[in-house]
Parts: C-alpha cells; sequence; structure tokens
C-alpha cells in the first residue's frame, strides 16, 4: 500500500500542456479508476505516476517522499501492450521473484499457484513471444502481481479481450487487491469495469481532473455535466 501527493503537476510536449493538476492524494489502499476520452491526460498522469514521464513542473510525493529508486522495488505497471520475454510463460511470471532472490522452490509454488488460478497452464511452457493478446495481457497481469507490489498501475490491462477473460482478470485483480491491501490505479474504458472493482473514480478532462468520487457517486450521480455525459456515453469534445 502506498500513500501518493501531487502537487502543481504539469507535462508539457511540444510547448502543449496536456496535464495540469494542482493538488491530488491518492491514499493508501485506494483502489482508483481513472477515466475519460481520448488524449485527456490519462496515460500521462499514470506513466509520471509510474517514473516512466518525467514532470514538466511539480512534484509527485510517495509516502511523502519524492520519487527515487527504492520505490521501484515496491511498483509496477501493465500497459495495454505487455512487454514480455522472450522466453516461456513460467519464466516470464516467475523473472520478478527470481530478481528478489526467491529460493527456487519457492518460486516454483507462488508460480504454478497463480498459473492454475488464473487458467493458463495449457501456455506455461509456451514462448511468451507466441501468444495471443488475451493470453499475454494475462501473463502480464500475473507477472505483476506474482510479488505483491504496494503500487499497482494498470492501463487499460483488459483492452480489446474477450469477456470470459476481462472476468478472470478482474478476478485476480480483486483477489490480490483483498489479500494484499495494495493501491491499484487502472485507466479505463470500461465504465462498468470501473464500477465493478475501483472504490473510487476520477474523471480527467483535457489534462486535467474534473471530478473525483466514491465509484458509485461518480457513476449514478455525477456531478459534473462534463462526467454526466462521458458516463451516459455522449460525445464530450
Ligand atoms: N510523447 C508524446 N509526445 C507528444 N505528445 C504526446 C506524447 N504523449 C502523449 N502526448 C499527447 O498528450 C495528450 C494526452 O495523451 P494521453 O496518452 O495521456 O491521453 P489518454 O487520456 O491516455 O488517451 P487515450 O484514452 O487515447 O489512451 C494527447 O494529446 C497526446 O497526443
Amino acid at each position: 500500500m502506498m500513500n501518493l501527493t501531487i502537487k502543481n503537476l504539469t507535462k508539457y510536449y511540444n510547448k502543449q500542456c496536456v496535464l495540469s493538476i494542482d493538488a491530488f492524494t491518492i491514499e493508501r489502499s485506494s483502489f482508483l479508476g481513472i477515466i475519460g476520452p481520448n488524449g485527456a491526460g490519462k496515460s500521462t498522469l499514470v506513466k509520471m505516476l509510474a517514473g516512466l514521464e518525467t514532470p514538466s513542473s511539480g512534484e509527485i510525493l510517495y509516502e511523502k517522499s519524492l520519487i527515487s529508486p527504492p520505490i521501484y522495488k515496491s511498483m509496477t505497471m501493465v500497459f495495454q501492450k505487455p512487454y514480455l520475454l522472450r522466453t516461456s510463460v513460467f519464466n516470464n511470471i516467475a523473472y520478478p521473484l527470481k530478481i528478489r532472490k526467491l529460493n527456487p522452490k519457492a518460486i516454483d509454488k507462488k508460480v504454478n499457484h497463480l498459473i492454475v488460478e488464473m487458467g493458463i497452464e495449457s501456455i506455461k511452457n509456451q514462448n511468451a513471444w507466441t501468444l495471443s493478446g488475451g493470453e499475454a495481457q494475462k501473463v502480464a497481469l500475473a507477472r505483476a502481481i506474482i510479488f505483491e507490489p504496494a503500487l499497482l498501475i494498470l492501463d487499460e490491462p483488459t483492452a480489446n479481450i474477450d469477456p470470459a477473460s476481462i472476468l478472470t482478470m478482474e478476478k485476480t485483480i480483486n483477489k490480490f487487491y483483498q489479500q494484499s491491501a495494495p493501491s491499484i490505479i487502472i485507466v479505463t474504458h470500461n465504465i462498468q469495469q470501473a464500477k465493478r472493482l475501483c472504490k473510487e473514480i476520477a474523471f480527467m478532462h483535457q489534462g486535467k481532473i474534473v471530478e473525483f468520487g466514491k465509484s458509485s457517486d461518480m457513476i449514478h450521480h455525477p456531478s459534473n455535466p462534463l462526467t454526466k455525459n462521458f458516463i451516459e456515453g455522449e460525445i464530450i469534445l
């Protein structure tokens, strides 16, 4: 679990401001959904939270300190297009435990348990570069949660995958959340998914967090007209 505080954060690309957030706090053990139209700045925000993009100004504090290398020991991000290693599915999932020097027996047990839980036994020995998109998404998620990070960032982890696989992934994410109480941030275009998974939702538009609240309030009683239109499926510009 991790507490994050954003202060006067901006991001500019080619002198164009794509993100501007004055103040925002993500409490420990939050399960935050970030929704909003294309280009709203969702990925830019989570990349900065993951330390993959540098802010143009402002700061992000993790547990009240500025981002620093130790944070990476306990944080991971899953992308829409997963980056997997060119080795077996088992080795991909085991990798975070190997680099943390867990003993091989414990690694075997943990990885096999998760593989069964996620229903991916049939691809356990398959080279990860030969997987279908949905299979690769599942492996990327398994690899992310296997070391029980304090902060898990998911950027559209279930985009373009079938409903059964979405449910498997949501079950896995939820179980991890219930068991380990991490902080989870998920960017999703699927409002129903945000409703199913998240405790809080932030709606972003044109680089700003327009509205933030408990997920049931945000979905059923949004107070901002932009949020309301977006949730009701209207096109917003
Ligand atoms: N590396 C970059 N160089 C220039 N512009 C960028 C770069 N990355 C993002 N942008 C711009 O920043 C804006 C916000 O992009 P971002 O990817 O954060 O939006 P998003 O809300 O995640 O959108 P989507 O829902 O389409 O994934 C967009 O206008 C995008 O074109």
